[in-house]
């Protein structure tokens, strides 16, 4: 194992090398670009192995995972994605392939979402692995998207398909042993590989079309739940207009008792916003140039708290809304 600064010289320089600002990584710190017009946006998130990520999987999908549910919650936000800083607290130890691997994710992620290295830290515990991304974006000045802001009588749209990464889990956990291998593999590819929104976000905040929006990380009811109290409103959810992937769809058929995957599973990485009802036209035409589903699934109402409605209008009751750590 290399030490500590042949490690950020072999691994992480490359990746901020593109970067006007970062010195090479040699210097205390860097600076970030400054962009009259724009607002920079700032977000972080921590991935732990055994918690977010399972331990042997790919570094390279961990590192691109790292990354991407940053920048998820910068669409979320409106924002164009710019860089990131990257947190390491390493097992003692080490294990430089395990590194190697992850630089090359990060290399791979960078090209495809345009965005630099700008800097972090690395350090050894005992502890297991942990990675911190922060991830910086920019929005016209004093803009973004904002989760407080939705009507009463708003509609409430979500990209995408809900519940296919914690079917992937389920799938990685010998949870569904009857599922065919394509669905399956399709499956742990969600789970392993988020997709960010980060063209919708921004066309939503450009184009003024969302009163609300945030993406779905830890479930679709908690998340909603987030929306609506910000928001002082309640909201009501149509779980038959809930939009599920054709691998999530046969697992529906096949094992309806993991339902709760789609409601509160988690790991979704999509957005959920919520859009006036003179407005569904435009939604529907930016989905079709996007090329991703953009579907209504319910509507914000007066009051409080987030009610999941059957076909027959009877209330669904959901145990569990979402992923809480400290639950
Ligand atoms: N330890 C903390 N210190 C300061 N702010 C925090 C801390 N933890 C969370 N926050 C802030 O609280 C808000 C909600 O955080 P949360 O982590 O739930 O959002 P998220 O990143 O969108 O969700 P997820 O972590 O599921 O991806 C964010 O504005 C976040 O910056
Ligand atoms: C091995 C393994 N077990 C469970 C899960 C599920 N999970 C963990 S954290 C989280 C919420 C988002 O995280 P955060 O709120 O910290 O951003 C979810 C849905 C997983 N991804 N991997
Ligand atoms: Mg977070
Ligand atoms: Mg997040
Ligand atoms: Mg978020």
């Amino acid at each position: 194992m290399s030490g500590e600064f042949d490690l950020i010289a072999r691994y992480f320089a490359p990746l901020a090398a593109e970067a006007p600002g970062t010195f090479g990584l040699r210097n205390d710190a860097a600076l970030l670009p400054s962009l009259p017009g724009s607002s920079i946006v700032v977000t972080a998130d921590s991935l732990a192995s055994g918690v977010h990520f399972r331990p042997n999987d790919p570094p390279e999908l961990v590192a691109k995972k790292s990354l991407r549910v940053n920048l998820s919650d910068l669409a979320a936000m409106g924002a164009k994605p710019l860089g990131y800083l990257l947190n390491l607290a390493l097992p003692k130890g080490g294990n430089e392939a395990w590194v190697r691997g992850f630089s090359a994710g990060l290399a791979e992620d960078q090209a495809e979402f345009g965005v630099s290295l700008y800097g972090g830290d690395t350090v050894a515990t005992d502890g297991p692995l942990l990675i911190t991304v922060t991830a910086f974006g920019a929005t016209p000045e004093g803009t973004a998207l904002d989760r407080g802001t939705a009507q009463a009588g708003d509609l409430i749209y979500v990209s995408g398909s809900l519940g296919d990464a914690a079917l992937g889990l389920a799938v990685f956990n010998a949870l569904l042993p009857e599922l065919d291998e394509v669905a399956a593999e399709y499956l742990r590819d969600r789970y392993l590989l988020p997709r960010p929104r980060v063209a919708l976000g921004q066309r939503l905040l450009r184009e003024g079309l969302a009163s609300a929006a945030m993406d779905v990380s830890d479930g679709l009811v908690a998340d909603l739940g987030h929306i609506a109290k910000a928001s002082g409103l309640g909201a009501e959810l149509r779980a038959a207009n809930l939009p599920l992937s054709a691998a999530a769809a046969g697992v529906m058929e096949l094992r309806p008792d993991l339902s709760a995957s789609i409601l509160g599973g988690g790991d979704d990485y999509e957005l959920l916003f919520n859009l006036a009802p003179e407005r569904t036209e435009e939604i529907a035409r930016l989905a079709l140039e996007l090329d991703l589903p953009l579907t209504c699934i319910g509507k914000m109402l007066p009051g409080e708290g987030v009610r999941v409605l059957a076909p027959d209008g009877e209330v669904i009751e959901v145990d569990k809304p979402g992923w809480n750590h400290l639950a």
